[in-house]
């Protein structure tokens, strides 16, 4: 991993927030820890993105949050008081049915896909004319019993021939367990869709996607081939998606190990790490052979639009 070579640049008053918002064309945001905490929408989220609307400034959003659909998350940025549209949206669940269309090339109508996850992925599946098993089936939120769970019961179903796991907020040994019968047949692809071990909430930080699929990497002893960031493949799907200048593009994060990663890697022209989800002033000047360090910081993205009125 080449570490950035500069040291980052903080973002602490006007002229520098200038000549940072004049550097770049098209920004892409992270969504957990940089627009919001959960429900909790973090200072100026809407002013912010309202100016670098008035600015001309192309607005890319990309979350590896799965638990939503493309569609939902239009509605979640609808109650923050911002218009974007759904192809602005790019998510891990998204992606990874991206991966299971144009990768694995399975048959919708044919090939069916076990969900370890919430909505957002079944629904992007769908709309792909998959169809999906598992994920939030309220039949998986009763206690697990193996002679009585009725996705064990008649037997596994013999047309999924792939498992998406994802964050499950209902995680349980009943969705543990199913899963891994799944993932204990060869046949059966294994798609995770982010790596993030947590999941920054306002005030806390609680276990993330990663974790769980991990769990499910351990018990089953194969590796999930992940679709969030920081995957090229997201990356590229974007790039072509919007026939980006990536020169002129600018990913802005909480995370070094994929939201740093994922800009620096896809060879972006800046990254912007900001300090209001799971990362530390420390850790974005540390150099670390896991992840790049960014081009620029900053306590929190609503900081620019302060700082430039
Ligand atoms: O656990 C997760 O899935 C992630 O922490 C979370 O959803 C990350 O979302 P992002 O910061 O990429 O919007
Ligand atoms: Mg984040």
């Amino acid at each position: 991993m080449t570490a950035q070579k500069e040291a980052p640049v903080k973002i602490t008053n006007k002229d520098i927030a200038q000549e940072f918002l004049n550097r770049y064309d098209t920004f892409l945001f992270d969504c957990d820890g940089v627009l919001w905490l959960g429900s909790h929408a973090l200072p100026y989220t809407q002013e912010i993105l309202n100016l670098l609307k008035q600015l001309g400034k192309q607005l890319i959003f990309v979350t590896n949050n799965s638990t939503k659909s493309r569609l939902a998350y239009t509605k979640k940025f609808a109650s923050f008081g911002i218009d974007i549209k759904e192809e602005q949206i790019f998510t891990s669940g998204y992606a990874s049915a991206v991966y299971v269309r144009d990768f694995l090339k399975l048959q919708p109508g044919k090939d069916k896909v076990w969900v370890f996850g919430e909505s957002g992925i079944g629904e992007e599946l769908k709309l792909m004319g998959y169809e999906s098993l598992g994920g939030n089936d309220s039949r998986l939120d009763v206690p697990f019993s193996a002679s009585e769970s009725p996705f064990l019961v008649d037997g596994l179903d013999k047309d999924v021939n792939c498992v998406i796991a994802g964050l499950d907020t209902k995680v349980n040994y009943h969705r543990l367990a199913v899963t891994l019968q799944y993932l204990q047949k060869d046949t059966v692809h294994f798609v995770g869709t982010n790596v993030d071990s947590t999941f920054p909430q306002k005030g806390h930080t609680f276990p993330g996607a990663g974790s769980m699929i991990e769990s499910l990497a351990f018990s089953s002893n194969r590796r999930p081939s992940y679709c969030g960031k920081p995957n090229m493949n997201m990356l590229n799907t974007i790039v072509s998606a919007f026939n980006l200048d990536k020169s002129r593009c600018c990913m802005v994060g909480d995370r070094l190990n994929t939201d740093m990663k994922f800009g620096v890697e896809g060879g972006l022209g800046g990254t912007l790490l900001v300090l209001s989800g799971i990362e530390t002033e420390e850790r974005a000047l540390e150099i670390s052979a896991d992840y790049p360090r960014p081009k620029f910081y900053i306590d929190k993205l609503g900081d620019i639009y302060t700082m430039i009125q």
